[in-house]
C-alpha cells in the first residue's frame, strides 16, 4: 500500500517514463513490487488498455486507440506541464460574461460537464507539477461559478467552466453558450461524464451546444477509481454507442481518468499538447477518424 502511494506521488511529479527508474533508485527495497507495477504503470497511463482485457473479443475496439502515443511522445508532452522561469503556468483571470473574457491568441481547451463531475479536480491533476496553482475543488456541487482561465506559458490556455445541472449558476447557459459559440481559438472542448452514470439528460445541453456550433469535443470519463470494472465497461460501451449514433463532432475515442489515482492524466496531457499544436507525434499516427473532426 505504501509502495503504491509512493508510485502515485511519483507519477504526479515526474515524467512517466522516468518515474519507474527514479522509484527504483530511491526505494531499492521495493524492486520486486515494482516489477509487478510495470503492468500497473501501463494501466495508469493507458487505463482503457487494461479494461479492454475484460471485454468480449467480438466487441469492436477500433475507436479505443485512435490517439495512441508512445511513451516518448507522452514524456515530451509532460515538459509542457512543467513550469519554469521561461514557461510560467498560472491562473490568469476569470470571467462571468464573455465581454469580461480575456482576448488571448494562444490555442485554448475547455472543460465542461455537470456540477461535481470532477472538472476542477481534473485540471488540478493536469497541473500537479504546479503545486500552488490554486484550482479549487469542492464536495459541494456548483462550486465553480466563473469561467477560469489558466495560462500555460505561451503554449495554450486551459479553461475551467462552471458545471451545469444541480446548483448551476443561473446564467450558465448565457455564459457558456456565448463562450463556446464565439471563442475562436478554442481547439477542443472536453465534456466530462461521471464513469458511474455515463451520459445524463443534463449532458444533452452541452452535447447540443457543441453539435450546433460545430466545435470539436471529446468525452472524458471521470472518477473511474470509484466504479467497478464491469460497471465501468458497461457505461463505456453505452457512451460509445451514443457517440456513434448521436454525434457528429465528437472524437470517437473516450479518455478515462481518475484525478485521485492519477490514471489517464499523462495520456490526456499528451492529447492536449497534440490538439493545441504543441506536440507533433513522432512514433505514432492518429488514424483517419480525427481528420473527420
Ligand atoms: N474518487 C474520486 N473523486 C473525485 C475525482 N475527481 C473529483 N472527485 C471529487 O468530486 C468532487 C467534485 O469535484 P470538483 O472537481 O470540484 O467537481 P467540478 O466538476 O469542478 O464541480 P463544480 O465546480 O461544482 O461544477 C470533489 O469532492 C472531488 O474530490 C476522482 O477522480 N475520483
Ligand atoms: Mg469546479
Amino acid at each position: 500500500m505504501l509502495c503504491m502511494e509512493r508510485i502515485r506521488r511519483f507519477l504526479q511529479t515526474n515524467s512517466v517514463q522516468m518515474a519507474a527508474y527514479r522509484y527504483i533508485e530511491r526505494y531499492p527495497s521495493c524492486h520486486e513490487l515494482l516489477h509487478l507495477q510495470a503492468g500497473k504503470l501501463n494501466s495508469v497511463v493507458f487505463p482503457l488498455k487494461e479494461l479492454e482485457n475484460y471485454l468480449n473479443p467480438n466487441v469492436d475496439k477500433t475507436t479505443f486507440h485512435i490517439f495512441d502515443p508512445s511513451f516518448d511522445d507522452i514524456k515530451r508532452a509532460e515538459e509542457l506541464f512543467k513550469p519554469s522561469s521561461k514557461h510560467e503556468i498560472d491562473f490568469f483571470t476569470s470571467a462571468v460574461r464573455m465581454d469580461h473574457a480575456p482576448l488571448l491568441s494562444q490555442p485554448e481547451v475547455c472543460f465542461i460537464g455537470r456540477s461535481n463531475v470532477g472538472k476542477s479536480s481534473l485540471i488540478k491533476a493536469l497541473f500537479s507539477m504546479v503545486p500552488d496553482i490554486g484550482v479549487r475543488v469542492s464536495k459541494t456541487p456548483g462550486h465553480t461559478k466563473k469561467i477560469n482561465f489558466f495560462k500555460v506559458g505561451k503554449s495554450f490556455t486551459l479553461v475551467d467552466m462552471p458545471g451545469y445541472g444541480y446548483r448551476a449558476p443561473k446564467d450558465f447557459v448565457e455564459m457558456v453558450e456565448a463562450y463556446l459559440e464565439t471563442r475562436e481559438n478554442l481547439r477542443k472542448t472536453f465534456l466530462l461524464l461521471d464513469g458511474a452514470v455515463g451520459v445524463q439528460k443534463a449532458d444533452m445541453i452541452a452535447v447540443e451546444m457543441c453539435e450546433e456550433f460545430g466545435i470539436p469535443y471529446t468525452f472524458v470519463v471521470t472518477k473511474i477509481d470509484r466504479v467497478q470494472k464491469g460497471e465501468l465497461l458497461k457505461q463505456l460501451l453505452q457512451i460509445q454507442k451514443f457517440v456513434k449514433k448521436k454525434t457528429q463532432g465528437c472524437f470517437p475515442q473516450l479518455f478515462l481518468v481518475s484525478s485521485l489515482h492519477f490514471s489517464g492524466i499523462h495520456l490526456l496531457r499528451c492529447f492536449i499538447a497534440h490538439v493545441t499544436g504543441n506536440l507533433y507525434l513522432l512514433n505514432t499516427a492518429i488514424k483517419q477518424q480525427e481528420s473527420q473532426e
